[in-house]
């Protein structure tokens, strides 16, 4: 069996007596590109900087490529990370950059980090200050890319993004990933994004996974059922409710077991499947997140357009888990 990218057994990690993440279990098979989605505070950037080594676990363990991050140089020249807000050194033109890159990396891939810097229409002697948003993420990307990760991980790289540069820089990332034969490792609240690119999703709520597979057997795995309340009663064994309202829910189990009953199932998309499990992780704790106002929260804070529209979500009565 091809051994998981990513690895994490227990792994904890608190800030002073603040848990962001409270005994994570996740593996990732290589070859895919991650989404890494959850409410703000639900412990996506502390998950990555722990998958960077910019953090070290509180207890438990985080395996990347096999070892534990940044365990040394050479190791660190196999991940690339785009950090939140994509930093880079402003008084520095992307030809500088790019020289930068080339001195501080062993692997480095002039050519390919030049391609990236064309492609993205960038005019090499700009200074890094004077890019747009969207250009300065393509030169992190490029950058990044330059490195020729492994595993390349990214903490909301498109987040301020208007809706063109997102989707251009969304396109020059899976051409990047496909060009490296990579994993990527991508957070995100716009689900739309995810669902466009991604083809692995982690659902990541109150610091634990709540969710985490391929898409295409999340997708299979799950249907968004039409029912009078009632009837929730009668769903056979081995169908989980992940979360209903008045007369919908959205439903975990092998497809086979919903043909009969007064019911019907429909596909569920993937922001469907995402927002079930979030508004019932909300409403499962006793924390703000689980009250009206977390609840609210949760849902502005994932949007499923590339716009920013927020989707349809339902409230978290009559959830089981
Ligand atoms: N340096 C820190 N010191 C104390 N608490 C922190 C620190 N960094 C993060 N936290 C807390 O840990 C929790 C997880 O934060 P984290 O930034 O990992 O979440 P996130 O999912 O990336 O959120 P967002 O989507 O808002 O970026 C939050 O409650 C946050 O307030």
């Amino acid at each position: 069996m091809t051994p998981p990218v990513l690895e994490a057994v227990r792994l904890t990690h608190r800030y002073g007596r603040h848990t962001a993440l409270a005994d994570c279990e996740l593996s990732l098979p290589p070859g895919r590109i991650v989404g890494l989605v959850g409410p703000n505070g639900a412990g996506k950037s502390t998950l990555l900087n722990l998958a960077c080594g910019l953090a070290r676990p509180t207890s438990g363990t985080i395996r990347v490529l096999g070892a534990v991050p940044a365990a040394d140089p050479a190791h660190l020249a196999r991940v690339g990370f785009v950090a939140q807000d994509t930093p880079v050194y402003r008084e520095l033109s992307v030809a500088e950059h790019l020289h930068l890159g080339e001195r501080l990396n062993p692997r480095w891939d002039g050519d390919l980090a030049r391609r990236r810097v064309d492609r993205a229409g960038l005019d090499p002697r700009q200074r890094a200050g004077r890019l747009s948003g969207g250009q300065r993420a393509q030169l992190a990307l490029a950058l990044a890319a330059g490195k020729r990760p492994e595993l390349l991980i990214l903490d909301e790289p498109a987040a301020a993004l208007d809706p063109v540069a997102r989707a251009t820089f969304l396109e020059h990332l899976v051409e990047s990933v496909e060009e490296l034969g990579a994993t990527a490792l991508l957070s995100s609240h716009a689900l739309a994004d995810v669902e466009q690119v991604c083809d692995h999703l982690v659902v990541l709520a109150d610091g634990q996974v709540q969710l985490a597979g391929d898409t295409a057997e999340l997708l299979a795995r799950h249907r968004r059922i039409l029912l009078p309340v009632p009837a929730l009663a009668q769903l056979p064994d081995g169908v989980r409710v992940i979360h209903s309202d008045a007369d919908e829910a959205i439903v975990r189990a092998d497809p086979s077991l919903l043909v009969d009953g007064p019911w019907q199932p429909v596909a569920a998309d993937l922001p469907e499947v995402v927002l079930a499990y979030l508004t019932a992780a909300a409403s499962d704790d006793g924390t703000a997140a689980g009250s009206a106002y977390g609840r609210a929260t949760t849902a502005a804070a994932i949007t499923t357009t590339a716009t920013g529209a927020t989707a349809r979500t339902t409230t978290s009565k009559g959830a089981t888990r």
